[in-house]
């Protein structure tokens, strides 16, 4: 297959180099300059070091070229990313004179909730192609995601991911394309409740970070994780995810991997914002988006107005626009009354 992964990211990155061995892979990023040095280094040294490029990979920063050639394109710009790229997808289908039109068949890998509209993936999808002229005809989409540190898929160790869409066809075809190597693929029709684990458990991410870096213990971070997929899961059925859905790789799987690995800047961001650093300076650090931090006000506002009690998703709002501190919100967790299970 053809595919186009359309955001040179840690995440873009690591998807190209694990499916270049087995298909015909173009990585795209808009910044030119980043892609000279990618094309010189075979590697990505901003976003994703010391993992060479296979020799098949070709990167480039001409959108037109990249999208024009491709059966499947793989989104894999952050969220506040993905509608301008659509908005530019969609563009280049309507203005395109060529004889082969963009193709209809693509992934998004970002996972949280959009800021400012609390959308998730697939609504901000919808919102672009309904607003298009050839929404008429059906395209075929899907979210990739699930339990997935970039630098370990790049280096080639084993991981599993959801590919989850309405349509369990396309998942299916989609799923079995891309599966092989180190890279187990499992489709999924729940994409709501696929979208809420990925989005979710980023917030869950920053909590358990906060609570390992004040030094709270194996305890209080087993309860944040049992804890923090309840709220999950009680938000993801309430926008009509099934519950299953979050015992499966895109619900526990993904909160495990993320609250538990160093490799998570969501997790990063919770341990240094307990040393007391300011969010502003951590994210400049960081060098990479740390999803959570915009998906936390976002969760915790839709989840006020639906009327579904997410404590530790408040407490993290709460937290990243400074109106508590790490001990305060630790203090306002433990002092709940007592409840059943
Ligand atoms: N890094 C990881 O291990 C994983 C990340 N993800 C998700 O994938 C998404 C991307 O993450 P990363 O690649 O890690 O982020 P990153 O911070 O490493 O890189 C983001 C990249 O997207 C580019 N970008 C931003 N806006 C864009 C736009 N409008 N058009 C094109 N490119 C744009 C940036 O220039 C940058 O190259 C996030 O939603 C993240 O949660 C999912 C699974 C694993
Ligand atoms: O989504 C991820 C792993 O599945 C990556 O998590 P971070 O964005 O916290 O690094």
């Amino acid at each position: 297959m053809q595919i186009a992964i359309l955001g040179a990211g840690a995440w873009g990155t690591a998807l190209a180099i694990a499916l270049a061995p087995r298909h015909h892979v173009c990585l795209w990023a808009r910044d030119k300059a980043q892609v000279t040095v990618m094309n010189t280094r075979r590697e990505n040294p901003l976003y994703l070091a010391d993992c060479p490029f296979p020799e098949a990979l070709q990167v480039t920063s001409d959108f037109t070229t990249a999208v024009t050639s491709a059966d499947l394109l793989i989104l894999a710009a952050p969220l506040a990313g993905l509608r301008p790229l659509l908005e530019q997808l969609r563009q280049l289908s309507q203005l395109s004179t060529s004889a082969t039109p963009a193709p209809r068949r693509f992934l998004w890998v970002c996972k949280g909730l959009e800021a400012m509209t609390g959308k998730l993936p697939h609504q901000v999808v919808t919102d672009v192609l309904d607003h298009a002229a050839d929404a008429t005809a059906t395209p075929s989409w899907g979210a990739l995601t699930g339990p997935s540190f970039a630098f370990e898929v790049a280096q080639g160790l084993p991981t599993a991911l959801t590919l989850a869409t309405t349509d369990i066809t396309f998942a299916t075809d989609i799923a079995h394309a891309l599966h092989g190597g180190n890279l187990r693929i499992y489709a999924n029709d729940d994409l709501i409740g696929a979208e809420v684990g990925g989005a979710v458990k980023n917030v869950m991410a920053i909590a358990a970070g906060v609570s390992d870096g004040l030094g709270l213990g194996h305890n209080a971070r087993a309860a944040l994780l049992t804890r923090g997929l309840v709220e999950i899961t009680r938000f993801g059925m309430a926008l009509g995810a099934r519950r299953e859905t979050f015992t499966g790789l895109t619900g526990l799987g993904d909160l495990i991997l993320t609250c538990t690995g160093d490799l998570s800047r969501n997790r990063r961001v919770g341990l240094l914002l307990a040393e007391g650093q300011n969010l502003t300076a951590i994210q400049h650090t960081l060098g990479h988006v740390a999803e959570g931090v915009f998906t936390a006000r976002e969760v915790a506002q839709r989840a006020a107005a639906m009327g579904i009690d997410m404590p530790i998703t408040a407490a993290v709002a709460g937290l990243l626009d400074g109106r508590t501190t790490p001990r305060e919100t630790v203090h306002q967790l433990m002092a709940r009354d007592a409840r059943t299970e």
